[in-house]
C-alpha cells in the first residue's frame, strides 16, 4: 500500500493581483487530502472518492496517455481563445487522471490498481483542494522531485487545466507547508509572521464560478489595470505587520477584492457586519463573479467566535490552524 498526505491553503493576501506579478501570501491549512494506492495487475485503474461526488469508473491504463495528449489539446484550445476555461475538463475526475498520466511518464503500467482518496478540505471552496489533491497524487505516484520548486511547477502544470492562467500559489502553498510568500516566481517561507488571536475561516457556500472563470472575468476588467501596485502595498504591509496591525490589512485587502468584483453583495454584507462588531473579514481565494457564495472568507474576531454571527445554517467555520509540512508520501 503506498500513501501520500496533502495539506490545504488558505490565502492572507493577494490572490488574484498575484496573477498579475504582484506579491501574495498564503497559509497552509491543516486539512488534508489523502490518497492510498494499491496496485493489482488488473490493467485499470479504480477509484473511490469519499468526500467528493465525483466517483470515477473504472479506467484502462492504456487509454491514460490519450486522455492526457485530449486534455493537452484542449488547453491549446483555451489558450487560442476557441474554448473556455470550464470546457477544458469534462468532469472533475479528468484532472485525476491527468495528474496520474503526468506521474506515470511512459510507465503507465504501475497506474494498475485501486485509489482512494479522502479530504476534509471543501471542494471548490478557496481551500486549494485541486491544488492539495494534484499535490497528493504527484507525491504518491511521481518520481520524487530534486527540490520543491520543481513539485510547485509540476503542481502547477496539471492544475492549469482548472485554473487556466492562474499563479503558482496555491500549488507553492500545498507544497510547502506553512506561511509563504510568492514574488515574481520566487517562495520565501514566512513562518515567523504572527497573525492576532482570534483568526477564523468561515466556508460561505460553493461559488458559482470556479477560479479559472473567476481569473478570467477580472482579466477582461483589470488586466492593465493599476490597482494591482495597491494590492502589491498591502500585502508588503502584511509581511511586516505585527498582530495588531493585521485587521487593517485585511480590511485594505477585502475593499480592492470588492473593487475588482469578486465578492457577491451578500458576503460584503457579512463583512460590514463583522466589522460593526470590531472585526475584520476578507475573501481568501478566488471569490466569486456570479451568484451569492464566496468560497471562503479570512475572519478575525477579536471576541468570541463566528457562532455568535448568527450565519445562514449553510455556512462552516473553523479556527485557522496552520499545517507546517507540505504534501509528501509516506
Ligand atoms: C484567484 C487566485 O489568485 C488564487 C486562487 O486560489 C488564482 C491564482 O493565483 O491562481
Amino acid at each position: 500500500m503506498m500513501s501520500a498526505l496533502a495539506p490545504g491553503k488558505l490565502i492572507l493576501s493577494g490572490e488574484h493581483s498575484v496573477v498579475y506579478g504582484a506579491p501574495a501570501l498564503s497559509l497552509a491549512l491543516r486539512r488534508h487530502t489523502r490518497a492510498q494506492f494499491l496496485p493489482n495487475d488488473s490493467g485499470f485503474l479504480e477509484g473511490r472518492i469519499s468526500h467528493a461526488s465525483a466517483a470515477f469508473l473504472p479506467f484502462a491504463i492504456n487509454h491514460l496517455t490519450s486522455l492526457k495528449h485530449r486534455l493537452d489539446a484542449r488547453y491549446e484550445l483555451f489558450l487560442n481563445g476557441e474554448l473556455s476555461i470550464q470546457q477544458v475538463l469534462d468532469h472533475p475526475s479528468q484532472l485525476l487522471l491527468y495528474t496520474i498520466a503526468v506521474s506515470m511518464g511512459a510507465d503507465v503500467e504501475r497506474a494498475s490498481g485501486t485509489l482512494h482518496l479522502s479530504s476534509d478540505l471543501l471542494v471548490g471552496s478557496g481551500m486549494g483542494s485541486s491544488a492539495s489533491v494534484i499535490a497528493c497524487l504527484l507525491s504518491l505516484f511521481a518520481p520524487a522531485p530534486s527540490d520543491v520548486a520543481d513539485f510547485v511547477e509540476q503542481v502547477r502544470f496539471c492544475e492549469r487545466l482548472q485554473h487556466g492562467r492562474g499563479s503558482l500559489i496555491d500549488a507553492a502553498s500545498v507544497s510547502y507547508g506553512g506561511i509563504i510568500c510568492l514574488r515574481q516566481q520566487e517562495v520565501s517561507r514566512c513562518d515567523h509572521l504572527q497573525l492576532p488571536p482570534g483568526c477564523f475561516w468561515i466556508y460561505t457556500g460553493a461559488p458559482s464560478t470556479s477560479t479559472g472563470e473567476c481569473v478570467e472575468q477580472v482579466r477582461k476588467s483589470f488586466a492593465h489595470s493599476s490597482i494591482w501596485q495597491a494590492f502589491a502595498e498591502v500585502t508588503d504591509s502584511f509581511l511586516e505587520a505585527q498582530p495588531d496591525e493585521v485587521p487593517t490589512l485585511i480590511q485594505q485587502n477585502q475593499r480592492l477584492l470588492e473593487r475588482i468584483g469578486v465578492v457577491p453583495s451578500a458576503i460584503q454584507s457579512l463583512v460590514r457586519q463583522i466589522e460593526c462588531s470590531g472585526g475584520a473579514a476578507k475573501v481568501a481565494g478566488a471569490g466569486c463573479v456570479r451568484g451569492p457564495h464566496a468560497g471562503l472568507l479570512l475572519a478575525w474576531l477579536p471576541e468570541g467566535t463566528p457562532a455568535q454571527l448568527e450565519l445562514p445554517a449553510h455556512y462552516i467555520w473553523g479556527e485557522l490552524d496552520i499545517e507546517y509540512q507540505g504534501a509528501y508520501p509516506f
